[in-house]
């Protein structure tokens, strides 16, 4: 049991701070939170996932690892605050935004056009075989596509539904292409479509609904 209680990722919404579709209407993208090595801690974790999935632990080493990190949660759970707050996902000079649960992403282009990043699937995103895991790519066109949408509306969407065609293998640590835009719009409904290449070769497309939410709407 840790000091830390669900509630704690899940403040719910204040009269001076409202939901407003599906996010806080004072939500403050800011470089600040988590300080000028937030990034940095961030890699560590992500290279320690790379090494986890790929290691092969003694019993005794197994052991000595679950102590260590007990020790860093017990770290974490004396500065834990709520979703809105947390650097991990605003950090926008950070790839993907310093969200580790998502494969490290640089924009390079984005507007109301589209966006044009480049990814990279690390070791840890291994589906078999030395190749990218099909649900990380689909993470990958959810969140680039759900940025596409929002540079077009201004504002928050959800996904619909999201199909992604697995065109050719999608290899691990490798700088990829990716690209995704509004290919039309329908009122609230925003049709998405998006790439991810290896240099000339087309590892997977998408095709993706995105519906705007109404004011209120979570
Ligand atoms: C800058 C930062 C960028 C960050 C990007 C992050 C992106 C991440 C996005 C996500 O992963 S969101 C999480 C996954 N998605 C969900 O959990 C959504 C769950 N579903 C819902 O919450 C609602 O179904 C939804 C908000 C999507 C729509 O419900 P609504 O009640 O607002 O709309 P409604 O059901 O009336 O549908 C509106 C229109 O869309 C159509 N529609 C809705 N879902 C559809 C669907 N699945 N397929 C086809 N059409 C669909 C629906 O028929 C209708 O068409 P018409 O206006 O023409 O009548």
């Amino acid at each position: 049991m840790t000091d830390s209680s669900p509630q704690d990722w899940n403040i719910p919404a204040k009269e001076d701070s409202p939901h407003e579709g599906g996010f806080r209407a004072d939500l403050k993208i800011t470089t600040e939170r988590g300080g000028p090595t937030y990034g940095e801690m961030i890699e560590q974790v992500r290279t320690f996932m790379d090494k986890v999935r790929y290691a092969c632990p003694t019993h005794e080493l197994a052991d000595e690892v679950i102590d260590d990190l007990k020790k860093l949660n017990a770290k974490l759970d004396t500065m834990l605050v709520d979703e809105w707050t947390s650097p991990s996902g605003t950090r926008v000079d950070l790839p993907s935004r310093g969200n580790i649960t998502l494969p490290p992403y640089e924009i390079s282009a984005g507007g109301p056009d589209g966006v044009d990043a480049t990814v990279i699937f690390r070791r840890f995103h291994l589906g078999g075989n030395g190749v990218a895991h099909g649900g990380h790519v689909a993470i990958a066109f959810d969140d680039l596509g759900g940025m596409a949408a929002a540079l077009r509306i201004g504002g928050v969407s959800r996904t619909g539904y999201l199909t992604v065609n697995y065109r050719s293998l999608t290899p691990l640590e490798t700088p990829l292409a990716v690209r995704t835009w509004v290919d039309r719009q329908e009122g609230r409904k925003l049709f998405i479509k998006g790439t991810i290449h290896d240099g000339d070769r087309l590892c997977a497309d998408m095709d993706a609904l995105f519906i705007a939410l109404k004011p209120g709407q979570a």
